[in-house]
């Protein structure tokens, strides 16, 4: 089953378009964790327990692994969540992006070394950077479009003078992204839910594709504005194209005491419910 499939079916199975987002701080562990970055993974592993059954997908940052030297910890994370929750995604965020042979092995280490259902990746380097993950057809690739970040405008909201009616960078990816580069239909966005108005923009863009919308919760994006701009109806009042909504410390660490993953679900079901109260 490819990825976009492994999305509708948990969609439908969780009743959610939450993904909860995997970026574990040892600092912010609950009681004896707290600091112990050999507790990444049970960490993690116990959030994945918790909400298992309310999710749309989950999204390891793999930065929070490697910066611990605990790349193995997201191995066997990776394969727990495999066990335990078969039939949710799993999001590699790694936001890779460099030339095509270089890319052959990010692409490798995201599908092969560590199973991810789809990775995100830079598009700042052009399709040939793009390409060496089409090579892997039932996998997405997720790329950046309209990032939740302040710094997004920086190079996002920038016109392209040459192109005919001058569209914005991001604008021109998310074009580019629905039609000529989307060879094998594998491809998503990330549109930050701190810009509800872009989310809207993309949507008409890109109709079909998923897109990855981080920024609720901690970032303060709002959810309500996000469905509403990301979820869009045909005539016959079908969704054209699935989003997913992220958040990750809000629910991470939504307690620092021993019922942190109680916690968790608690955020977790209050974010979903909220999430589909605006469908
Ligand atoms: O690609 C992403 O996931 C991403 C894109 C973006 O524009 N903004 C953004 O916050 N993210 C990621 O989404 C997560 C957001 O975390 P919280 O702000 O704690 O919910 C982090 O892992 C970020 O790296």
């Amino acid at each position: 089953m490819n990825f976009i499939n492994q999305l509708a079916r948990a969609e439908r199975l969780h009743d959610s378009l939450l993904c909860v987002g995997l970026d574990p701080e040892p600092g912010k562990f609950p009681g004896a964790w707290k600091g112990d970055a050999a507790r990444i993974y049970d960490f993690c592993a116990r959030i994945v327990d918790a909400t298992k059954d309310l999710v749309v997908a989950f999204k390891p940052q793999i930065a929070y692994f490697a910066a611990q030297r605990a790349e193995d910890q997201l191995e066997r994370l990776m394969a727990h969540i495999k066990r335990v929750a078969p039939d949710v995604p799993v999001i590699l965020d790694a936001k890779r992006g460099d030339i095509g042979s270089t890319a052959e092995q990010y692409a490798r280490e995201a599908y092969e070394r560590y199973q991810a259902d789809a990775v995100t990746l830079s598009p700042f380097m052009g399709f040939d950077s793009i390409e060496p993950y089409l090579r892997h057809p039932d996998k997405g690739a997720i790329l950046l479009c309209r990032t939740s970040n302040p710094g997004g405008n920086d190079w996002q909201m920038q016109r392209l003078a040459d192109l005919p009616g001058q569209p914005r960078l991001y604008e021109h990816l998310a074009a580019l992204a629905q039609s000529a580069w989307n060879r094998n239909g594998q491809l998503g966005l990330v549109v930050g839910a701190t810009y509800p108005a872009e989310i809207a923009r993309v949507r008409e863009l890109a109709p079909t594709l998923p897109l990855l919308i981080p920024g609720v919760g901690a970032q303060g994006g709002d959810a309500v504005a996000t469905v509403q701009a990301g979820l869009v109806r045909d005539a016959a009042g079908a969704i054209t194209g699935p989003i997913v909504v992220n958040s990750s410390r809000a629910i991470l660490y939504a307690s620092n005491g021993d019922d942190f993953a109680e916690a968790a679900r608690r955020v977790a079901l209050a974010t979903r419910a909220t999430l589909n109260a605006a469908r």
